[in-house]
């Protein structure tokens, strides 16, 4: 790719989310990252060039100094700060606008700066091109997968019932989505395959922001709502349609009728495989088992919680979801428990404002930043040194609390077996296809969208923790006056 020999017709709109739009190169395997910005601020921007250089340079170290360290550097792909003719990020967000989804032009691509993150193309993966078959990408934004200790909260609602099952409540009585999702975070992170499952399928039903799935680098399947624009990708015989043929193979039904659920077990059943296996299949423990804390179940989960109880082995130590979990539980003394050593912070730097750089409030993210959140002591001694080193901690949960999955999937790569990487060999077909399983497939899993959250991102944390827990609690107690089973008792 010539910097400076940049054509916008080389480029596709490739989707977007709250802070940055992402565009695709047709032919290579490249994706670019650009900023946003509030619409109002078009005309002035709100940054100079140098700064916003500094805020992708930031993203990118703290993808590659710090998520990686604690994630796994075998997910990541933290990317490099290009620089950009101005005419041509220009082009760009003329050409992309169009394309873009109505609710999301409250913001402006930067057409100022001529920065952008520069990504392999994780839904085009060149690694896996060797295929015939074009590569199913899912890509899963989890969220919070674990419930807030007790000692920290203030409503016992929040030990019960997990944040992303209340939020849909709230998201949807303010209009944000038509229809809630039943899709529970804990059921994803719970290690049981049945569970996985069962989350997956509240996925495909409801995605809203949090599932989609790419054909050859193309979105086949969104949300309808505030999805890629395509008419149908949110249906699910479209999805099943582009599906079918990845899973005729299985089963002893190749040259039988496939039903739908078949193939969309299949398909679950695949995913749910490499989100397990993603550690590369070392160690084979479990991670730490959070069962005897009681803080494995959300209470609003339709999952059947009798079948909850039994099957839970946890998850396997090193795959994706285990080091992600493991990374958001850095919040270890929730919103409630942080906000006050926020305070502490924040009154000091509103006392030294010069010290800002020096506590690292805003990068450089290195690693003395890594050192200093790992080294945090067990117990607040009342200092400013473990009040930092906790909304460290925190803004890092964040992180992992925000970002996304995606697993690529090709089924029958021709080359070696590989037992470890799941690769499907013509043998390993024919016995797939004779044993009634569903066929394997190679897969790589990445994690994205790994960007610092702000400080000032806190205090809206904690006025959004309100809000959402209250807006609960209110549908919770209406529910009792209208004596609403479905929300009160759950299927058994
Ligand atoms: O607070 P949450 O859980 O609603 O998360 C926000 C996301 O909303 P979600 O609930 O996933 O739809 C939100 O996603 P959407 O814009 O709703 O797609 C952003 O990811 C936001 O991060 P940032 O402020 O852009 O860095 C996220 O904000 P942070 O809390 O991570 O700052
Ligand atoms: N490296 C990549 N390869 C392929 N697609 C990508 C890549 N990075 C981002 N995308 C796509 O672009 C979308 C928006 O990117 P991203 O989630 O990073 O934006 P964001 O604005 O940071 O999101 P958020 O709303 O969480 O703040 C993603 O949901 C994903 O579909």
């Amino acid at each position: 790719m010539e910097l400076d020999k940049m054509d916008e017709n080389d480029w596709r709109y490739h989707g977007e989310g709250n802070k940055s739009l992402v565009v695709s190169h047709v032919q290579l395997s490249k994706v670019l990252r650009l900023l946003k910005y509030p619409a109002e601020d078009s005309e002035n921007p709100p940054q100079t060039a140098e700064q916003a250089f500094r805020q992708i340079q930031n993203i990118v170290d703290f993808s590659s100094n710090v998520m990686s360290r604690l994630l796994g550097d075998k997910f990541i792909h933290s990317g490099e700060v290009v620089k950009l003719p101005l005419e041509f990020v220009r082009q760009l967000s003329i050409k992309v606008q169009p394309q873009r989804p109505a609710w999301r032009c409250d913001k402006v691509m930067d057409i100022y700066s001529g920065c952008a993150l520069c990504l392999p193309n994780l839904t085009a993966p060149s690694l896996l091109q060797h295929s015939h078959t074009p590569p199913l990408c899912v890509e899963i934004k989890p969220k919070c997968g674990f419930l807030p200790s007790a000692k920290h909260i203030s409503r016992d609602i929040k030990s019960k019932v997990c944040r992303f099952c209340m939020h849909q409540h709230y998201k949807v009585s303010s209009g944000r989505w038509k229809r809630r999702s039943l899709y529970c975070p804990l059921d994803l992170f719970s290690g049981s395959r049945a569970r996985m499952h069962f989350a997956v399928r509240q996925l495909i039903e409801e995605p809203q922001n949090n599932f989609k799935i790419f054909k050859g680098g193309q979105c086949i399947y969104s949300s309808k709502e505030g999805g890629s624009g395509d008419e149908d990708s949110s249906d699910l015989n479209s999805l099943l349609y582009h599906l079918r043929p990845y899973f005729l193979y299985a089963n002893n039904r190749i040259h039988a009728h496939v039903s739908g659920k078949a193939v969309l077990s299949d398909f679950i059943q695949v995913l749910v495989n490499a989100l397990l296996n993603s550690g590369g299949g070392g160690g084979g423990g479990v991670t730490t088992d959070r069962r005897e804390e009681g803080r494995t179940y959300c209470e609003a989960s339709v999952f059947n919680k009798e079948r909850s109880r039994h099957g839970s082995q946890g998850l396997p130590h090193d795959s994706v979801l285990s080091r992600i979990l493991n990374t958001q539980m850095l919040d270890s003394l929730n919103i409630e428990g942080l906000y006050p050593l926020y305070r502490r912070v924040e009154q000091h730097l509103r006392d030294f404002p010069k010290e800002r750089n020096a506590l690292q409030v805003d990068g450089p993210y290195n690693e003395a930043f890594l050192e200093h959140l790992q080294k945090c002591p067990a117990e607040d001694d009342g200092s400013l040194d473990f009040a930092v080193s906790k909304v460290h901690q925190y803004r890092v949960a964040m992180t992992a609390k925000d970002c996304s999955i995606m697993v690529a999937l090709v089924p029958g790569a021709d080359d070696e077996h590989d037992e470890d990487q799941d690769v499907l060999c013509p043998q390993r077909r024919l016995r797939d296809f004779l044993s009634s399983r569903p066929p394997t497939f190679s897969y790589s899993v990445s994690i994205l969208d790994l960007d610092p959250k702000p400080l000032d991102s806190i205090p809206l944390q904690l006025s959004l923790d309100h809000k959402i827990v209250s807006c609960y609690t209110r549908t919770l107690a209406a529910a009792v006056d209208r004596d609403d089973r479905t929300l009160l008792f759950r299927p058994v």
